[in-house]
């Protein structure tokens, strides 16, 4: 029996974390447990290198296996604006898709990286435009206004079977997503080698509507 204070173990009248007793609209900041980020530092790693062991020929077919489930998915791409990405790290490469989505009517963007820790700008782009290196010296449209995109297609690492989306470890996309006005269609793509389990995802990580790989039937 707790007859003293002795006894019992010392706690803290409040917990570390205050602010939601000044303020019950407060959310602590996103932050991940340790553990989790280790892992999910891991897991990139390994899922990249199973992605590069594949040939080049081999990623360059289940990349139009890809395109043919992007079509099915969406349909008339006319008046659309779509997403895409300049493919690095064995990605599929989805630029002569991009270039068909052009030719039928639709438009194209390509994200850009303004700063570390802040939403991704995503810039009109076609073949032939001028393009510079960005962060990471990925190649980024060299001029034109931002644009919002009805489609965005977002290149996976990882994928749970939530289509939750484990990413280069940015934060990109989350945050991206979180703060447009209008929510788009997105769509994640990938190799179903990248498929996992569980990503341990987080309040911040926002699913995607789809995933399409190379084993998409529609
Ligand atoms: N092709 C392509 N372009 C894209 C993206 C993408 O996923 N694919 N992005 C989608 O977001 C943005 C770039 N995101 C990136 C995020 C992190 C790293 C990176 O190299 N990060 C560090 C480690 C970061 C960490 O773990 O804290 C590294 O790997 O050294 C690269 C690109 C915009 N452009
Ligand atoms: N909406 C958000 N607001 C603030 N921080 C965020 C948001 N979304 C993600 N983050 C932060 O970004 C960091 C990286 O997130 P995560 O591991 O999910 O990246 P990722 O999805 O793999 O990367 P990327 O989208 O760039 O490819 C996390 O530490 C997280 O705190």
């Amino acid at each position: 029996m707790a007859t003293s204070d002795d006894d019992i173990p010392a706690q803290y009248a409040s917990p570390p974390c205050f602010m939601h007793e000044l303020d019950p609209a407060f959310r602590a900041p996103a932050t991940m447990p340790a553990e989790v980020r280790r892992w999910r530092k891991a897991e990139r790693e390994r899922l990249i290198q199973a992605r590069l062991a594949v040939s080049a020929d081999a990623r360059a077919a289940m990349a139009a296996r890809i395109a043919e489930g992007l079509d099915a998915v969406i349909g008339d791409v006319a008046g659309k604006m779509v997403s895409l990405y300049w493919p690095f790290r064995g990605e599929p490469d989805m630029r002569p898709w991009m270039a068909s989505v052009n030719t039928r009517g639709g438009r194209t963007a390509l994200p850009l990286v303004v700063e570390k820790g802040r939403p991704l700008v995503f810039r009109a782009w076609k073949t032939g435009e001028p393009l510079e290196k960005g962060v990471w010296n990925i190649p980024i449209p060299s001029q034109g206004d931002p644009v919002l995109p009805d489609i965005v297609i977002s290149p996976v690492v990882g994928i749970d079977p939530d289509n939750y989306r484990l990413g280069y470890g940015g934060g990109f996309y989350d945050r991206t997503l979180a703060a447009m006005p209008r929510k788009p269609l997105v769509i994640g793509i990938g190799y179903e080698l990248q498929r996992i389990p569980t990503i341990y995802p987080q309040q911040y990580d926002i699913p995607m509507n789809r995933f399409v790989s190379e084993a998409f039937r529609a």
